[in-house]
């Protein structure tokens, strides 16, 4: 039996909480690391036509037997796209590209709040069409603020299955993961080990020790515990197998605030500031 448990999104779909991140593996990489990563039994792939490896995506889930409906696949709409006739055809596009006829979620990755004149309310709208044809069977936002996702429940009928949010030991990123519990918007937490910069920390080697097991384990362990979804990302086969072995441990309440104790507010941020990014590809 698959170890992995599911979350249950706001519209009744389910998702797994452990998945597979492919955020900077090349395209010519992309299909072997997907195959292995089902082959270790991850279910769930989260891509983005920003990583330009929908396609190889695509090939692998075709390549290895599974059936599509067993395998969580996520994609998102890049920053050029957010105009809805633009984001329509980038959605058609998206499906083109993994060879689908639906994605099981599809998300805004940057609300992108200083252009389009701040309008992610009517690309959110679009997305809403989407969910509404089936082709999106959930629809969720990314790097969402707690004052995005208020405006989207002011003007708006859908509340966002997810926000897919940078979550690590430096960077809690409480308030908007509490927003979204008090709202049944469900936490995706994206560099969950902070690309690797979290693993050297004295408090995570101790607990990993203490629990026999690695420091990664045991900073993705932490985020099972909280409730997030994860999805680890890795070229390497040994990695992507112990990424994949959280559910044979717990961490205690001491362990769990330990780490949790970590937290760097925004100095801890990795990743761009989602109220001022503002990159939009060529
Ligand atoms: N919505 C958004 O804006 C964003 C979404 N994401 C999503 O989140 C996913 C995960 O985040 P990502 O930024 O990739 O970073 P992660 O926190 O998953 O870290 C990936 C890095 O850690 C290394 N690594 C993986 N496992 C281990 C391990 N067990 N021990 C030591 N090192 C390890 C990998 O190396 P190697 O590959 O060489 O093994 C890679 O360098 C992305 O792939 C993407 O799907 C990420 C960023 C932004
Ligand atoms: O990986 C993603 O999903 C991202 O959005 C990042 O690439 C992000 O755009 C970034 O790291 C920019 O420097």
């Amino acid at each position: 039996m698959n170890p992995v448990p599911t979350i249950t999104l706001n519209d009744g779909n389910t998702i797994p909480q452990l998945g597979f991140g492919v955020f900077q593996i090349e395209p010519k990489d992309t299909a072997r690391a997907v195959g292995e990563a089902l082959d270790i039994g991850y279910r769930h792939i989260d891509t983005a036509e920003m990583y330009g490896n929908e396609k190889e995506v695509g090939e692998a889930v075709r390549a290895s037997g599974l059936d599509r409906g067993d395998v969580f696949v996520t994609s998102k709409l890049n920053n050029s796209f957010h105009e809805p006739g633009d984001a329509r055809e980038a959605f058609d596009r998206t499906l083109s590209e993994l060879g689908f006829d639906y994605v099981d979620l599809f998300l805004i990755h940057w609300p992108l709040p200083t252009l389009y004149d701040g309008d992610y309310v009517s690309t959110w709208k679009t997305l809403e069409e989407f969910k509404g044809d089936g082709r999106a069977r959930s629809i969720g936002v990314s790097n969402f603020q707690v004052e995005h996702l208020e405006r989207l429940a002011a003007e708006t009928e859908t509340v966002p299955a997810v926000n897919q949010i940078e979550v690590h030991p430096y960077l809690a990123n409480d308030a908007v993961r509490g927003y979204g519990r008090e709202h049944g918007i469900a936490t995706e937490a994206w560099s969950p080990i902070a690309q690797g910069g979290v693993l050297e920390d004295p408090t995570i080697t101790r607990i990993a020790e203490k629990a026999d097991k690695t420091p990664a384990q045991a900073v993705l362990r932490w985020h099972v515990q909280r409730g997030d979804i994860v999805f680890p990302k890795s070229v390497t086969p040994s990695r992507m197998k112990e990424n994949f072995e959280l559910f044979d441990f717990e961490l205690d309440p001491d362990d769990m605030g330990a780490i949790t104790a970590l937290d760097r507010g925004e100095d801890g941020r990795t990743g761009p500031n989602p109220d001022t990014f503002a990159y939009v590809p060529g």
